[in-house]
């Protein structure tokens, strides 16, 4: 696939851990593959519908790989369950994740890492909706460089 091809595909999965895994790859001293999966379940609210949907999906075969999830956020846990059942039925050998923010007073959704796989966490979050550095509501803010609260009366 051709450069301009690949960034063609990477802009249409543009979702918040877009813009934290590109701090993060480049860190990676190691020969290491990337690609794209996109769940959604927050459509234009705040509020998770409790049923994810894999509306864009892997290109590289993972079978037997050792994968590394990269999420912005742990919210609920319905995005990460669903992606990590998902990847497991891909056949992966191990699935870590690792998460830029976690809000663990809206867990409602235990999720179990598979093989050897561990946990990252960058933050705990309070329970705010955050926005900015690829935080979205309704697919804005994404483009603000920081995270930063969502005042409650735009939303309630
Ligand atoms: O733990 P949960 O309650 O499931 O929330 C976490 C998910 O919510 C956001 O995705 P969203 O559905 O908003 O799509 P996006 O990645 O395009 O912003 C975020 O990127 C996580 O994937
Ligand atoms: O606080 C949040 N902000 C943006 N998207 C989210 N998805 C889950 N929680 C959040």
């Amino acid at each position: 696939m051709s450069l301009d091809a690949d960034i063609e595909r990477s802009s249409r999965v543009a979702t918040g851990a877009f813009l934290f895994l590109a701090d993060l790859v480049r860190k990676i001293k190691i020969p290491v593959l990337v690609d794209f999966i996109r769940a959604e379940s927050y459509g234009s609210g705040t509020v998770s519908n409790g049923a994810p949907r894999i509306s864009f999906d892997l290109k590289i075969d993972i079978q037997g790989k050792h994968v590394i999830l990269v999420e912005d956020i742990v919210d609920t846990g319905n995005t990460l369950s669903c992606l990590i059942t998902h990847l497991k039925s891909k056949g992966a050998s191990s699935i870590s994740v690792c998460t830029l923010l976690d809000k663990p007073a809206r867990r409602k959704v235990n999720f179990e890492l598979v093989g050897k796989g561990k946990y990252y966490c960058g933050f705990e979050c309070p329970d705010y909706f955050v926005v900015g550095y690829g935080f979205d509501l309704a697919e804005l803010y994404r483009n603000l460089p920081y995270v930063g609260v969502l005042k409650p009366e735009l939303y309630k």
